[in-house]
């Protein structure tokens, strides 16, 4: 059977961009459908607007600190049509970069949405494409929870393009995008309210991290809520859907805002896909995978957010990687998910990788911690009270290093280093023997000593106390 495409990529995603690309450059003849703009979540609505939008909210906290350092009146006024349309321009050429790649690869863009017709077919705007191959890289898209007054509130999708900025905000929710947006809501003026049901933000980093975390984002002027829901929202006046909103907490209490961002997590994009056309199966609504990313359909892949495994722009990437490698040199690559560096780039910034302190107690590990927390040197004379975290986590069997964990400035950037060491398997005695950057929050990673154990399992057998 002979079929119009080698490979029909669904979605020109941080996934599907890069199969296309690189599946094309090895011979494979390639369309890929995407329904909205090159790139996906990231480029467009993910990933880099929101670090341009965290780069522009960070300013009016270098205004404060720049007062200790002996410069005066530094002040500014904030203009949010500039930010936005600045950033919207940067997200067109982006765009145009992603067409000239895909173009230079040979790689057909077809633009519209795409639905399964068979297992070797789909069909875009009415026109069908067949292909041996079909690549499902739909992404994800945010999940608001249904309630009374739920289309009164905007998801992640929204604050891009706002008109104009509200003077106070609420932010429902306690993972990346609810803290992300509430350091840029923050710091560009808007008083920012965060609201998580739960005990603590940032469910699944390490404890210690979380609450060190929501301290610092209080410090800087976020108000966290914990324990709250909100139970209805309605219109302060009927007559104006754009006017404030009147929340109505679960606990009675009631509080007017100008916007309510709902980041409540993201859920598989496979709305109209007509999976069941192709016979492919989903679990808990993720498109199911086998560690070769291959679906029930021997014909049909999927990879990125709509497996729903690890929801982050290189993971995708890395998969459409694994997947190339199997598709052209046969090769069965398992997918590593241990070990993955995430930022958080919150303000301040989280960076981790490896194992949390109750992770590694969960696995069994026998492990001791080191952590230390302290003012950087550069608030010595800002005068700010901001305080940085960092902490590692070690086995006691093989010394080798099981996490490394760091809220504070750069933790973005510093926490991708130690993710190389930690997979090339570092021990505790690798770290010490590197020499440190002075002066720099990093060195602390390759200077961490007795005083710094933690009082833990490890340290507590021990007699040592973990001193602040
Ligand atoms: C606000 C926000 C901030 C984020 N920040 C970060 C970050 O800092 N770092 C990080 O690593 N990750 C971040 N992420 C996550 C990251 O964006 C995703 O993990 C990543 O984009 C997933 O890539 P993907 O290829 O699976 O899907 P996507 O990038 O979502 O691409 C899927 C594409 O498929 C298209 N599509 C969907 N259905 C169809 C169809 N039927 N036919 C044709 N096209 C279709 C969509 O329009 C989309 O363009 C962020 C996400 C959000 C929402
Ligand atoms: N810096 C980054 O790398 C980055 C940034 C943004 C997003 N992302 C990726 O995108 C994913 C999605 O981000 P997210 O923040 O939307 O999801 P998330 O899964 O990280 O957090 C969702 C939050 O919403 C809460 N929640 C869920 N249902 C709720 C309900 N009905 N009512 C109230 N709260 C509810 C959850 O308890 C959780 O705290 C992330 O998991 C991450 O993988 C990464």
């Amino acid at each position: 059977m002979s079929y119009q495409y080698d490979l029909f990529v669904i979605g020109a995603g941080s996934g599907g961009v890069r199969a296309s690309r690189i599946a094309a450059g090895k011979g494979y003849k390639v369309a890929v459908a995407e329904a909205s703009a090159l790139g996906g979540t990231c480029v467009n609505i993910g990933c880099v607007p929101k670090k341009l939008f965290v780069y522009g909210s960070e300013f009016s906290h270098a205004f404060k600190d720049a007062q200790g350092y002996g410069w005066e009146n530094v002040s500014g006024e904030f203009n949010w049509p500039t930010l936005r349309d600045n950033k919207t321009a940067e997200i067109q050429r982006l765009n145009g970069i992603y067409q000239s790649m895909l173009d230079r690869a040979g790689v057909d863009i077809i633009n519209g949405y795409a639905r399964f017709v068979d297992e070797h077919t789909v069909e875009v705007n009415g026109t069908q494409y067949t292909a041996e191959k079909i690549l499902i890289a739909v992404g994800g898209k945010p999940f608001i929870p249904e309630f009374k007054g739920s289309d009164l509130v905007v998801s992640s999708n929204e604050m891009f393009f706002l008109e104009a900025l509200p003077k106070k905000a609420l932010v429902v929710g306690g993972g990346y995008i609810a803290v992300e947006f509430a350091g840029i809501l923050n710091g560009l003026g808007v008083d920012t309210t965060l609201s998580y049901r739960g005990e603590q933000v940032l469910r699944g980093f390490d404890q210690d991290i979380r609450d060190f975390a929501q301290e610092e984002y209080k410090k800087a002027g976020v108000d966290v809520q914990l324990n709250t829901d909100v139970e209805s929202i309605q219109l302060v006046d009927s007559s104006n859907p754009e006017g404030e909103r009147l929340v109505r907490f679960k606990d009675g209490r009631e509080e007017i805002f100008g916007l309510i961002l709902y980041a409540t997590g993201r859920i598989p994009y496979t709305d109209s896909l007509a999976l069941d056309k192709a016979g492919i199966e989903t679990e808990k609504g993720a498109i199911k995978v086998d560690s070769n990313f291959t679906t029930n359909v021997p014909s049909v892949f999927a990879i990125g957010d709509v497996i729903n495994r690890l929801q982050l722009t290189p993971v995708a990437i890395g998969e459409a990687m694994a997947l190339i490698s199997y598709w052209f040199e046969g090769k069965a690559v398992t997918f590593d998910y241990d070990n993955v560096p995430t930022a958080v780039f919150s303000q301040p910034q989280i960076g981790t990788v490896g194992l949390g302190e109750e992770e590694a107690e969960k696995r069994g590990y026998d492990f001791r911690v080191y952590q230390t927390d302290f003012r950087a040197m550069k608030h010595t004379l800002s005068g700010s009270t901001e305080r940085t975290l960092m902490k590692m986590v070690v086995d006691n069997k093989t010394d080798k290093v099981l996490g490394a964990h760091m809220v504070g400035d750069y933790a973005g950037e510093i926490i991708q280093g130690l993710g190389v060491a930690l997979k090339a398997g570092a021990t505790k005695a690798d770290f010490d023997s590197t020499v440190g950057v002075h002066p720099t929050s990093a060195e602390e990673f390759v200077t961490f000593s007795e005083a710094s154990l933690k009082k833990g399992n490890w340290a507590k057998k021990q007699g040592y106390e973990y001193q602040r």
